[in-house]
């Protein structure tokens, strides 16, 4: 750790509203330097989560630790922690440089360095312009990009940031991502990053605590998140298209799909417990061939096809029953094509029926 950084841990954490649990007993530890992102569907307890490492709500039960010591602490000295509010929170009645150089006045920045960090901080968010005018003259992406600046010209220790980017248009949204990006590896503050866009949460999070109910389902790296999803809530809230989810039988060592054979498995391991799963596939994972190959192609009709000029996402019909989504780099499919597809071993998840969770069938 170095003195731009600080640790945050919460154990157990708990927190209700009234008589509703929002957050239950939540343990997270989050290592100095870290860029961590929140991801999780809309009332999921992310903000919730956020605000309680900001101080600004109180867990019912448990503790929230910055660098090991009760969250009263950082807050006394106002210098560890800053955040970006859902909400901008800009000062109303001061003008956008004003908001931005207020909290280094405070902690007695000399003003040449406020200058320097803000005029960079300006141009970088294409605030240049606005720097005189009042919160109240600006757009919703014009304020929420002065509450991001001011987030970042004050170099906490801790930086928290909540949906920090939702209203900025998509060009200047990227531009918006990489500074915060690059920023974090200047300067290696640990950073919390709460948002529901998965694509901002994969490009920008060392780590993804990925959310639901209040509790989180996984916490890894986005490509761990990706591969080898903890359970079926996982692997459908992270890729577009959804993630392709088929009931399946397990049957003399080999899977089905109603009466299709996907594939053999040789070393049973977690599978031979049951005959009923759910298999995860991919959609760029999900195999087009034009014609039968060998006893595991299944055949299909394409019945709806999305040119996306780089790729095309197919949506197949295997029976009466059974839709598949494709995503082929190959940009000749029509409706009403015939194919046959294949679902390769290497790329299939398993989910017990009843619990959903993933079964790891393929790790010893
Ligand atoms: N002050 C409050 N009083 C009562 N209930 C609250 C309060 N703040 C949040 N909640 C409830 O707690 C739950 C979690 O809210 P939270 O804002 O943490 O979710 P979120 O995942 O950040 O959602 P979003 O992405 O929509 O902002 C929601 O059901 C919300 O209605």
């Amino acid at each position: 750790m170095n003195d731009n950084n600080a640790t945050i841990e919460l154990k157990k954490v708990t927190k209700n509203f009234k008589n509703t649990k929002v957050i239950d007993q939540l343990d997270l530890k989050v290592v100095a330097g870290e860029f961590l992102v929140l991801l999780g569907p809309s009332g999921c307890g992310k903000s919730t989560t956020l605000r309680m490492i900001a101080g600004l709500e109180v867990a019912s039960d448990g503790e929230v630790l910055i660098d090991g010591d009760d969250i009263k602490k950082s807050l006394s000295d106002g210098h560890t922690i800053a955040m970006v509010f859902q909400d901008y929170a800009l000062y109303p009645n001061m003008t956008v440089y004003q908001n931005l150089e207020y909290a280094l006045k405070v902690h007695k920045v000399e003003k040449n360095e406020r200058k320097r960090r803000l005029t960079s901080i300006l141009e970088t968010l294409n605030l240049s312009d606005y720097k005189d005018r009042l919160p109240s003259e600006l757009s919703g992406g014009q304020k929420q990009r002065v509450a991001l600046g001011r987030g970042m010209a004050k170099k906490s220790k801790v930086f928290l940031l909540d949906e920090p980017l939702s209203n900025i248009d998509v060009q200047l949204r990227e531009k918006a991502r990489d500074e915060i990006q690059s920023l974090h590896d200047k300067n290696n503050q640990t950073i919390v990053y709460v948002t529901h866009d998965q694509l901002e949460a994969m490009a920008l999070g060392d780590r993804i605590a990925v959310m639901n109910e209040g509790i989180i389902q996984m916490i890894d790296t986005p490509e761990n998140i990706y591969k080898n999803p903890t359970n079926l809530f996982v692997a459908k809230f992270i890729g577009t298209p959804q993630i392709n989810v088929l009931p399946i039988k397990y049957q003399d060592s080999c899977l089905f799909l109603n009466e299709c054979k996907l594939f053999q498995i040789t070393e049973t391991k977690n599978i031979a417990k049951k005959t009923d799963y759910l298999l995860g596939i991919r959609p760029e994972h999900v195999r087009i061939l034009t014609e039968h190959k060998n006893e595991f192609s299944i055949q299909a009709e394409v019945i709806k096809t999305v040119d996306y000029g780089r790729f095309m996402q197919l949506t197949l019909n295997i029976d009466e029953e059974t839709t598949i989504k494709a995503i082929t780099e190959c940009l000749d499919h029509k409706v009403g094509d015939k194919v046959f597809i294949q679902i390769e071993k290497e790329t299939s998840i398993i989910f017990d029926v009843d619990s959903k969770k993933n079964i790891y069938w393929d790790r010893v």
